[in-house]
């Protein structure tokens, strides 16, 4: 009886309204290239008893081949934009973010998508890495596992953005269930067959999970490893802001390996070593990446957590 499977699972909603954004940022090529190759025939990512819709969110952006036109749109999805009076007179991303959110949204209503799928491409070596919003959204924990599981012996990454004051309003936030894709490395406006590949196979697994909680599958409970952000780190900076030290060698493209106190962080451009004076081992991402140079962070700090999904099943 599925009142009695309800009192030792969480019993949710079924998944029926899932969609994939590719072009959040205009020169992020994989996510672009997949959802408009979805959009011309969508059979690969349809599955039994849920309707998937492929969208670029960001089409001027991408016919320029740019992160964004007037503002990052990936920050854009704040209550105060999203109600703004203007029209036509708004930065284009806050005029696409209101569309968007009546399409996909409105954000918190019962209304809203239940899964947002966004792809993104970093110029920095992470590999693969869903992003969350949540810990405590035990729908997106037990997909991360069950990806986590079909991709082995390839591994994918979990990092947590729940901090209050680094997290930001994304596009997918406009979901129940918002989950971020990650891909590098990868430079802007470039194509790379393997990170292009790598999204596509997360995308398959992702939705295979959807289609089997649909199906009544129930999810024992579990744990995910992820990597909660903790802090951003900038660029060393003279008193006008310019930068005056690039990433040291020993910690570019060690992305997720474990920093500690003293280790090497910067590399002055007379070859001195500026070291990481925080009071733990820590473990950096997004480093080096080319989009926040402008968000003045050389790359961000993470702790390892070992994440409690409980059960879930369909009502
Ligand atoms: C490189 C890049 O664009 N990263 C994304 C991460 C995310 O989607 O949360 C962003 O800053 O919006
Ligand atoms: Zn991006």
């Amino acid at each position: 009886m599925s009142s009695s499977s309800c009192n030792n699972s969480a019993c949710l909603n079924e998944a029926r309204r899932v969609a994939i954004f590719g072009g959040t940022h205009g020169n992020e090529m994989s996510g672009v290239t997949l959802v408009n190759l979805w959009v011309k025939n969508s059979a690969e990512i349809q599955r039994k008893g849920v309707e998937t819709k492929p969208f670029i969110t960001n089409p001027k952006a991408v016919e320029k081949c740019t992160r964004y036109v007037d503002t990052d749109l990936n920050r854009a999805f704040t209550p105060e934009n999203l109600s703004a009076p203007g029209g036509d007179n708004l930065p284009y991303e806050v005029q696409r973010a209101q569309e968007i959110n009546r399409i996909f949204g409105p954000k918190e209503s019962p209304d809203a998508y239940d899964v947002i799928f966004d792809l993104h491409n970093t110029t920095s070596n992470m590999g693969c890495t869903l992003i969350l919003e949540s810990s405590k959204d035990h729908f997106n924990l037990q997909m991360m596992h069950y990806i986590k599981k079909a991709i082995a012996p390839a591994s994918c990454l979990v990092l947590l953005n729940e901090h209050p004051l680094l997290k930001y309003s994304t596009s997918r936030s406009v979901a129940k269930h918002p989950v971020g894709l990650e891909v590098g490395p990868q430079p802007q406006g470039v194509l790379r067959s393997n990170i292009f590949e790598a999204m596509r196979v997360i995308l398959k697994h992702a939705l295979d999970f959807i289609e089997l909680f649909n199906e009544g599958m129930e999810f024992p409970p579990c744990t995910v490893e992820a990597f909660r952000v903790l802090e951003r780190i900038d660029y060393p900076r003279d008193a006008n802001g310019n930068i005056i030290a690039m990433v040291h060698p020993n910690l570019q493209d060690c992305d997720w390996e474990p920093l500690n106190p003293g280790d090497p962080m910067f590399q002055t451009f007379d070859g001195k070593t500026i070291r990481y004076h925080g009071s733990g081992t820590v473990y950096p991402t997004f480093i080096n990446e080319a989009a926040y140079y402008e968000k003045q962070q050389a790359f961000v700090t993470t702790r390892r957590e070992a994440l409690v999904a409980s059960a879930i099943r369909k009502i």
